[in-house]
């Protein structure tokens, strides 16, 4: 079908590429500055205030990592079997009663302390104990074997987490085992969430014959809520500039940004755009990347705005890449650029050169050892059945035109992208 408008020069000037875009969100926006203290419990998927320094060594004390026989290194059987007298036994959770000397062994248990003059233990489906009760040890061990010495895994003093870090589950962990019961966070970025759109309705109420169901809001407070924001619903605002003008500018005083999706592009009811402009400036407005193309960033009152567009996966795509950034800068978090995986495509596809574009993919087994991805068979950005079918974004560089059958390709998991 003939394009009457080329892509790259509509409105004006080509359109600002996905790096640089989210290059200036990272540079504009500065992280918030209050931070709180947090109970272990609760620090999953918060921001590292600061960096952690680790009190003491992990392990603590130098210990058995097996049940067995803890002796000195000297005293190791060399070319035959040798004979031992067991003269301590020390459970984990017990400090040893005697030093070990030569000649002698101690029954020692995994996680126990080992005992001075032992720094080698045998596992205990290794050794013999003959009729006097005595331990006969095999040759062939060497120094220091099954034992986990002090500060192998931690030293004191060392930074174990970064500030800027998003605390995972072995993070909190890591905490824990370092004796703290809390962790220093910054406090969630505060969010307001709108829908736009006349033709908007939120689920539950009356549904006029040309109207939808709002599910973007939905969609982007759960994405919200995984990267740990503060979240105010503040629903649907109709298509009338003026209004969206002063919701925006009331809702700028308490938030740390604003998210809304529809009214981006260039129908007369596009009113998000002329909105910003009644009471802040606009940053930018589209961006090389599709779906999402509209997209637009502005400042009211100092907060910032991402306008993403109406469509379900435009507006999926454009949190993913675009507003994900922004968050991820007023958290403070260190930048977390997604990480994609190199997999074979099982699809042919055209695009156009100097736009960024992310295909929706499922992964199935080829057959040969290898993952391949297979296109989802429709490409509208209103399809939520596209997002819902599949397991992620093939992500296709501004230089592809074209990827055919075999090629490899690099696939975003959606997790990845949260
Ligand atoms: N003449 C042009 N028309 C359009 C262009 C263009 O460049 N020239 N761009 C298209 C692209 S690309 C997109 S994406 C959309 C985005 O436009 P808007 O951000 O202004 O979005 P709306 O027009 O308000 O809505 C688009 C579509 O999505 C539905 N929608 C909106 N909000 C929700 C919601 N909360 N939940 C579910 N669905 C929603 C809306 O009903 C529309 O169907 O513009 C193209 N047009
Ligand atoms: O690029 Mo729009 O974002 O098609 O849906």
């Amino acid at each position: 079908m003939a394009q009457l408008s080329d892509d790259c020069f509509a409105f004006g000037g080509p359109l600002r590429p996905l790096d640089e875009t989210a290059a200036l969100i990272a540079s504009r926006l500065s992280a918030v500055d209050e931070s709180e203290t947090v109970p272990l419990t609760l620090a999953d998927g918060r921001v590292l205030a600061r960096d952690l320094v680790a009190p003491l060594p992990l392990p603590p004390f130098t210990n058995s990592a097996v049940d067995g026989y803890a002796l000195g290194g000297d005293d190791l059987p060399r070319d035959a079997e040798k004979t031992f007298a067991v003269v301590d036994r020390i459970q984990a959770g017990m400090s040893p009663h005697q030093v070990v000397t030569p000649g002698q062994v101690a029954r020692i248990f995994t996680g126990a302390q080992m005992p001075e003059g032992a720094d080698t233990v045998f596992m205990q489906e290794d050794v013999r104990i003959d009729e006097t009760g005595r331990i006969v040890l095999p040759p062939g061990l060497k120094r220091g074997a099954n034992v986990r010495p002090a500060g192998e895994d931690i030293q004191m003093g060392e930074a174990v987490l970064p500030a800027g870090q998003r605390i995972r589950p072995q993070d909190v962990a890591l905490a824990a085992a370092l004796g703290l019961t809390g962790l220093e966070v910054r406090r969630r970025v505060r969010v307001a969430v709108f829908s736009t759109g006349d033709e908007i309705v939120p689920p539950g109420s009356h549904r006029g014959p040309a109207q939808l169901f709002d599910s973007n809001r939905f969609m982007l407070m759960a994405m919200l809520t995984r990267l740990g924001c503060e979240i105010t619903d503040l629903g649907i605002l109709a298509d009338d500039s003026e209004l969206i003008a002063d919701r925006l500018s009331e809702a700028a005083s308490a938030h740390d940004l604003i998210l809304t999706s529809g009214g981006v592009s260039t129908g007369e009811a596009d009113c998000v755009r002329a909105g910003i402009e009644r009471v802040g400036t606009l940053v930018f407005w589209r961006v090389a990347i599709k779906p999402g193309r509209p997209v637009a960033m502005g400042v009211i009152k100092g907060t910032p705005l991402i306008g993403l567009p109406g469509n379900p996966v435009a507006s999926f795509v454009t949190f993913a890449h675009i507003a994900r950034v922004a968050i991820l800068a007023l958290a403070g978090a260190r930048p977390q650029p997604s990480i994609s995986t190199p997999l074979r495509a099982a699809f042919s596809y055209r695009k156009k050169e100097g736009r960024r574009e992310y295909v929706r993919v499922s992964l199935r087994n080829a057959g040969d050892g290898s993952v391949e991805a297979v296109k989802f068979p429709r490409e509208g950005a209103g399809l939520l059945s596209s997002l819902v079918a599949t397991d992620g974004l093939v992500e296709l560089g501004e230089e592809v035109t074209r990827v055919e059958p075999g090629q490899t390709v690099q696939f975003l998991t959606y997790s990845s992208l949260l």
